[in-house]
């Protein structure tokens, strides 16, 4: 016979979302268990932006050598690949042991299996042959989204993110299909360690929703690291040719590689729940939410990545959902989810960071945009950094309501911003506030 087990809330998925979630249920006493198929912790810390960011680190050292040859420093500095990996491994192997130890620590129930709804108050969760059911007042989604896939002869050729991730060896030459976050964070690390990497982007434009300007500055300093960007072309077959794939590009030209790496968007996982037995609606953007991030059945609600929500899919926005889906279950807020203004980055050899109003919509709104070069000021003179670049967007009353930054600290730079916009701050009140001098916060009174 089935187990059959009871709860006051089953969250689905253990990523950043779902434990948020479970997290803020459990601190106001519910009797809460976390459901998750494949890795404790989910996309970021396992096979997403932490590993990711983990390898950049080897290659931002090397950058910044590179930055001094002749300058200061000699020797050039190469990237072992094989040695940081194992360096990223050694991190990502322990997420899913500590991140259970959490759970077990602060008293919610996991289980381990794939979850399906059998109807409107009622989950199979399947792991092998063992089929448990569970029940439970109220249902928080967040099973994330996978990577698209596609349909071209030799698809099943490419590799994923996850894979890219776990590289055993970098090949000597790779392809990169798509023009977003993955491709361009992605080309930034293949390249610095050593592969020759060709992107291949289907429409005029990479990194669409980021600054167009910043986005070309990166595919020009791409380049001249050796990335080779063609732009209106796509993949239209992949062969095997010995241990390498021959990739066709759509105007005849023949790529022979090692890898081929598939960046072409991410899905929901919302297909994969049963989801029509308990009366909840999904499409292909994800699980559809109200207000309150509640799906068409009150007592199922949906975050971060698998919701259909208007804020970009990251693991800050998937958090921010989760502990507003816990306040709402536990009725500590009646209120909407009000998101703050939500910060987007390409981790890039060089980085782009932005938040608030983009500087290409400030005028329509009657803002006014200042455009800064800071690639000689001290601060980057000092870090010899190639070229820094900030634009920043100004209310009428002079208060701070948007910044994009290029350049290797351009993360750490917006993270400054997002204070000051929450704050409102503007070139009068920031003298109030003093910063360590020299460092890259003691440059903001100049940036307003
Ligand atoms: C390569 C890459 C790099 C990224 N870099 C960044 C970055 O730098 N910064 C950033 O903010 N975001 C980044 N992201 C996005 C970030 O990883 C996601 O936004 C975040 O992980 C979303 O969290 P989540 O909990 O909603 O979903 P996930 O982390 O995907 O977790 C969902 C979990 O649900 C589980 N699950 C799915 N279906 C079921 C089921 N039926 N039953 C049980 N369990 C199930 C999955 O196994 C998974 O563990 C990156 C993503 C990728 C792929
Ligand atoms: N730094 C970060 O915060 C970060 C980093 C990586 C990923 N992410 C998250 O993961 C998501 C997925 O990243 P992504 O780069 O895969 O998606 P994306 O949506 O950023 O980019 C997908 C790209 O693939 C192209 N494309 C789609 N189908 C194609 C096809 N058949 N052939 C060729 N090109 C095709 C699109 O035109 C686009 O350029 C992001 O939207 C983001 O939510 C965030």
């Amino acid at each position: 016979m089935m187990e059959s087990l009871k709860f006051d809330v089953a969250v689905i998925g253990a990523g950043p979302t779902g434990l948020a979630a479970a997290n803020g249920l459990k601190a106001a006493g519910k009797k809460v268990v976390v459901i998750e198929q494949y890795l404790w912790g989910g996309t970021c810390p396992n096979y997403g932006c932490d590993p990711k960011k983990l390898l950049l680190a080897g290659v931002e050292a090397r950058e910044a050598a590179l930055a001094f040859q002749d300058d200061g420093l000699q020797a050039t500095v190469e990237i072992d690949w094989p040695k940081l990996m194992e360096r990223k491994n050694r991190y990502t192997q322990t997420v899913p042991t500590r991140t259970v130890a959490s759970l077990d620590a602060s008293g919610i129930a996991h289980l381990y299996g794939k979850a399906e709804f059998i109807d409107a108050k009622q989950l199979k969760v399947t792991d092998g042959d063992t089929e448990t059911l569970v029940q439970a007042s109220d249902y928080v989604l967040a099973v994330g989204q996978r990577p698209n896939a596609m349909t071209i002869p030799g698809a099943e050729l490419t590799i994923d993110s996850e894979r890219f991730l776990s590289l055993a060896e970098m090949p000597d030459e790779m392809v990169i299909i798509g023009g977003g976050y993955i491709a361009l964070e992605f080309a930034s690390i293949a390249a610095a360690a050593g592969s020759k990497v060709h992107v291949l982007v289907r429409g005029s434009q990479v990194l669409k929703g980021f600054d167009a300007d910043f986005a070309e500055e990166l595919v020009e300093q791409l380049s001249d690291r050796g990335v080779h960007f063609y732009f209106d072309t796509e993949a239209t077959a992949i062969t095997k040719a010995g241990t390498n794939l021959k990739v066709e590009l759509s105007f005849g030209t023949v790529l022979e590689v090692g890898v081929v790496v598939r960046a072409v968007g991410r899905q929901a996982n919302s297909d994969r729940l049963a989801l029509e037995k308990a009366g909840v609606d999904y499409n292909q953007h994800g699980v559809n939410v109200n207000e309150y991030l509640q799906t068409t059945n009150s007592h199922i609600f949906a975050a971060g990545d698998v919701a259909n929500t208007p804020v970009a899919r990251l693991t800050s926005t998937g958090g921010f959902e989760g502990r507003y889906v816990a306040q709402f279950i536990n009725g500590q807020t009646k209120a909407a989810i009000a998101y703050p203004p939500v910060p987007i980055t390409v981790f890039g050899t060089p980085k782009i960071a932005a938040v608030g109003i983009p500087a290409d919509q400030a005028e329509a709104k009657g803002y006014t945009v200042k455009n800064f070069d800071m690639t000689n000021w001290y601060s980057y003179y000092r870090l010899a950094e190639r070229k820094v670049l900030a634009k920043v967007v100004l209310n009428a009353a002079g208060e701070i309501v948007g910044a994009t930054v290029l350049g290797s600290h351009a993360d750490e730079l917006v993270n400054y911003f997002i204070d000051l916009i929450n704050r409102h701050e503007s070139d009068v009140t920031i003298q109030k506030h003093l910063y360590i001098y020299p460092s890259l916060a003691s440059d903001l009174g100049y940036l307003l």
